[in-house]
């Protein structure tokens, strides 16, 4: 008897660690859900290209589909009313066509471009409905017709459930279902002479049902793309970008502030001696001071600017619209808060070295990081705690030692 009595406190240990733990959200999680507002660019890009590749694919199924249902039309209606949905058929499979045809994403604003998308992709099922409603009613006198009608009436709810495959947000899954619950609910006064809420009552609330599962679904999906995105692309160690996220982001920025004619900076920065605190002092204590680095540069650094950790202890800053002037205030913030404490107490120093998309010769992303890297090498030989800057220049970090 006693071994089958489950204390009360563990029973809810269990179920805490193994059902709520897993769904804990913090607040800035749940707002996140709720409104794209304050979402980081590599987040809405991601988000922008997997609406869109979803968007793609359900166009390229529609655009087979929908001509093929002309067989139902032929089938069931008489020859006016088919050939005047056929021509509704085509219409909407062109444009189908049109959104599922292969393009490149846009650089500037690839989020507003996939959700544009997606409106066009749920109002075409809801236009051929309020465009064939009028003409369906009054062609519908078998019982097959107005099977037929009615299902085509679910066009608009069945679209409203749709919306659950793709990861939108609270906000931007409601202002999607508007324009639709609108087309719909002015189908039903084309086709009704008067609507009532016993008549049409029923259809809005399952459309507003559907949309509810879709809202639920589409901010589950956010949530989970939000952590997968953030744990793929940062370092575990330093929460700066990986070598392989933060090579896209710079390719990324580079074509931007290319195109702008806007200056692009970059400051390679690579620990001092940091071989000798590994040795000297455990590798626990070499990662505080990876951490202590990245956190500092971090803290001086703009919204719009990133960190990458290039390689073990080597850290690039990317700068963009940032003319040379300006990273010298970055460097001075650095000066005066420092990079952090070794083990030993002593400061922890850098050699860094800056290069600018505006220098001559900097033809693409490559070369510019390639002359940050040579100058940080300079900084090494220049004694190390030093800038070197693209005129050659040296200027020593740590206030005192030069
Ligand atoms: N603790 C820790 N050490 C790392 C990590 N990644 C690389 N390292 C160590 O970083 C050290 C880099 O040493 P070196 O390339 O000789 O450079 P250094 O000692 O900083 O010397 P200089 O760059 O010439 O000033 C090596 O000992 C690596 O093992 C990491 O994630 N954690």
């Amino acid at each position: 008897m006693h071994r089958w009595k489950i204390p009360v406190s563990s029973l809810w240990t269990k179920i805490s660690e193994n059902i709520l733990a897993p769904s804990e959200l913090s607040g800035g999680q749940i707002i996140a859900m709720l409104t794209p507002a304050g979402r980081s660019s590599e987040l809405r890009r991601h988000a922008a290209s997997v609406i869109m590749a979803r968007v793609q694919l359900i166009a390229g199924l529609f655009a087979i589909l929908v001509p093929l249902c002309a067989i139902i039309d032929l089938l069931v209606f008489d020859l006016h009313t088919a050939a005047n949905l056929i021509g509704l058929r085509i219409l909407s499979a062109a444009i189908f066509v049109a959104l599922a045809w292969p393009r490149e994403a846009s650089l500037t604003r690839p989020y507003a471009q996939a959700l544009a998308a997606l409106l066009v992709l749920l109002l075409v099922p809801s236009l051929f409905h309020l465009l064939s409603a009028d003409m369906l009613a009054k062609a519908s006198e078998t019982q097959a017709q107005r099977l037929v009608a009615q299902l085509y009436a679910y066009l608009p709810t069945v679209v409203l459930g749709g919306l659950a495959i793709f990861p939108l947000t609270a906000l931007e899954a409601l202002l999607l279902a508007l324009p639709v619950i609108g087309l719909s609910v002015g189908s039903a006064v084309l086709t009704e002479q008067t609507l009532t809420l016993a008549q049409y009552g029923g259809t809005l609330w399952f459309m507003l049902m559907m949309l509810g599962v879709a809202m639920f679904s589409g901010m589950s999906q956010c949530h989970y793309m939000a952590t997968l995105v953030v744990k793929a692309m940062h370092d575990p160690l330093t929460a700066a970008y990986t070598r392989q996220s933060g090579e896209e982001a710079l390719k990324l920025i580079y074509r931007l502030n290319h195109m702008s004619g806007k200056p692009l900076t970059l400051a390679f920065i690579d620990l001092d001696r940091f071989k000798s605190i590994n040795d000297s002092f455990g590798h626990e204590a070499g990662d505080r001071c990876l951490r202590a680095l990245a956190d500092n540069v971090r803290a001086g650094l703009r919204r719009s600017d990133i960190l990458i950790r290039w390689g073990g202890e080597e850290f690039v800053a990317v700068l963009p619209d940032t003319p040379l002037d300006n990273v010298a205030t970055l460097l001075l913030r650095l000066r005066q808060t420092g990079l952090g404490l070794r083990p030993d107490s002593l400061p922890l120093t850098a050699s860094i070295g800056i290069a600018n998309s505006h220098e001559e010769g900097v033809i693409n992303w490559e070369v510019l990081i390639q002359r940050a890297d040579l100058r940080m090498y300079a900084a090494k030989q220049e004694g190390r705690d030093s800038v070197v800057w693209p005129d050659g220049s040296c200027l020593r970090l740590t206030p005192g030692s030069d």
